[in-house]
């Protein structure tokens, strides 16, 4: 499945084989903590490539739906018990290729675990219902029958559970799976493919395809015999999966970006809404989906806020992921660098006040990876630049506010609704911001990231195709309804 030569390629898994790419080219992935540790080559497939995968993935779809729902499950339970084997390494690998922290990646493991486990049991759960005929002598009821083919395209930030929130349910209700990773991630995706081969998944059942956005990402969402698409990542790609699958009539589910807000009401728990804003805020370097990104703080509190704020963000230990002593790691890649320093020049252009962080890091060691202190603006305003896109890196942006009104419609007056938290003890407050908040993921005394794998995960306006995935909901992606009337 690997070639060893002294850094192990990484193939394309097509029909039960580990293949090269057809045009015989690979690159590197590295580590973002040391960007001369070269984690393995990958596969830069072509067409070809991609033509094979479906192909073979449709080959395999009549053999595979035509399983039971437990029989499918079984082989997401063992690929469970893979995965939690080889836990460890799969873990260190995410760190080295990715950069979160190891205990973020150990962390990040347990979930797919746990992912696998919960979709194994979604075999044995009901997919339909009966209902009242109008004709007395007739049966209605509903089932459910898989999509197809699936194409699979995921970021970096998530490397293991957002596959997994996508494939293990595809695979659950009896649908075949194209897989295409982000390349900054795709050793990592291989090892899970390497799970699955293990467990002993039918060979064309999951199918992965290494290469670019543009070649494999784009030749997933155009393809005839594809016929949903399930996408991760920016806004500006998501909105050209979905226009280009709706031009074909595919099905097609998009999760992307946030501009994640936190509120700190003058009655919060103070300590508890600063563990919060530093935790959704910064972990995995502030490259989550549901990062926390604005904190809006009622006057009141706003000073001992920010005084506990900044002594906390100052203590953050940064470096590599694999030293137990750090708490944030490093950015992906070169390009999301230049794009979180971009947006730190752009905000101080602009008129905010940088409180803390804004560099690069580059003593030492630090020099060979792509670090960056965590930042705190104030005096962001609502028109900022900051304040509006998504920047996907440690940078937080304190906005002093006098009422919960005034929080909730500047916390709104973006075009994300991800995820969206508060700090208080009133109830009131708490059921306001619950009823109005544009989010779909909302928290209260919780911070903005945390997604349980039990519960519908989404967004509203233009963080999602406002479909829900992972928990049930899952099922309205990767199966159809059909409705049934029989008469004996
Ligand atoms: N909401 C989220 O979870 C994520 C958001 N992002 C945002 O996106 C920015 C850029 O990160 P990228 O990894 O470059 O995101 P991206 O949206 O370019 O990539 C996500 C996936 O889509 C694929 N892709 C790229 N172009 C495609 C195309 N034309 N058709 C089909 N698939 C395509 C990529 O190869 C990757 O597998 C980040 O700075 C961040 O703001 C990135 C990753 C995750
Ligand atoms: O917060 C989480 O656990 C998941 C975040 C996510 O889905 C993303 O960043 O893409």
């Amino acid at each position: 499945m690997t070639m060893t030569t002294g850094i192990q390629t990484y193939l394309n898994y097509i029909g039960g084989k580990w293949v090269p790419a057809s045009t015989g080219e690979v690159e590197a992935s590295i580590n973002p903590a040391n960007r001369h540790d070269v984690v393995g080559y990958v596969q830069i497939s072509g067409r070809d490539d991609l033509e094979k995968a479906v192909a073979a993935a449709k080959n395999a779809l009549s053999f595979w739906r035509k399983r039971s729902g437990p029989e499918r499950g079984e082989f997401l339970h063992r690929m469970a018990n893979i995965l939690e084997r080889r836990a460890d390494e799969i873990a260190k690998t995410m760190t080295r290729e990715m950069g979160k922290t190891l205990p973020e990646a150990k962390g990040e493991t347990a979930r797919g675990v746990a992912l696998l486990r919960y979709y194994a049991g979604e075999g044995m759960r009901k997919v339909g219902d009966v209902i009242p005929s109008t004709d007395s002598g007739g049966l209605m009821f509903t089932t459910r029958v898989p999509l197809g083919v699936v194409g699979v395209i995921t970021p970096w930030n998530f490397p293991v559970a957002i596959p997994l929130w996508k494939m293990a349910p595809a695979l659950a209700y009896g649908n075949t799976v194209v897989f295409k990773p982000a390349e900054e991630a795709a050793v990592t995706a291989t090892k899970l493919v390497e799970c699955m081969e293990e467990a002993g998944l039918p060979a064309g059942v999951v199918n992965l395809v290494m290469g670019s956005g543009l070649v494999i990402g784009q030749g997933i969402v155009d393809h005839p015999d594809i016929s949903g698409i399930t996408f991760t990542g920016s806004n500006e790609v998501g909105r050209r999966v979905g226009q280009r699958a709706v031009a074909r009539g595919a099905k097609y589910q998009l999760e992307m970006g946030g501009k994640n807000p936190v509120i700190v009401l003058e009655d919060a728990d103070l300590d508890r809404a600063v563990e919060a804003t530093v935790s959704g805020g910064l972990r995995t370097s502030g490259q989550k989906c549901t990062a926390t990104s604005r904190v809006f703080v009622q006057g009141a509190v706003y000073d001992p806020f920010k005084e506990k704020l900044l002594s906390r963000v100052k203590e953050i230990q940064v470096g590599d992921g694999m030293d137990p002593r750090t708490w944030m790691g490093p950015l992906v890649s070169e390009e999301q660098l230049q794009r979180v320093l971009s947006y730190i020049r752009k905000g101080v252009e602009e008129g905010a006040t940088l409180l803390c962080g804004g560099r690069r890091l580059e003593e030492g060691h630090l020099k060979d990876g792509f670090f960056v202190e965590p930042t705190v603006f104030e005096d962001v305003t609502p028109d900022m630049t900051i304040a509006r896109e998504e920047i996907f890196g440690p940078v937080l942006a304190l906005i002093r506010v006098e009422t919960l009104e005034e929080a909730l419609r500047l916390a709104n007056d973006v075009p994300y609704g991800l995820s969206a938290s508060i700090f208080t003890r009133d109830i009131g407050n708490m059921l306001s911001f619950i009823d109005e908040v544009d989010a779909g993921l909302v928290r209260v005394n919780a911070e903005t990231a945390g997604v349980e794998l039990q519960a519908p995960f989404g967004g509203m306006k233009q963080s999602s195709s406002h479909s829900r995935e992972q928990g049930r909901a899952a099922i309205e992606f990767f199966t159809s309804i059909k409705t049934v009337f029989v008469k004996g």
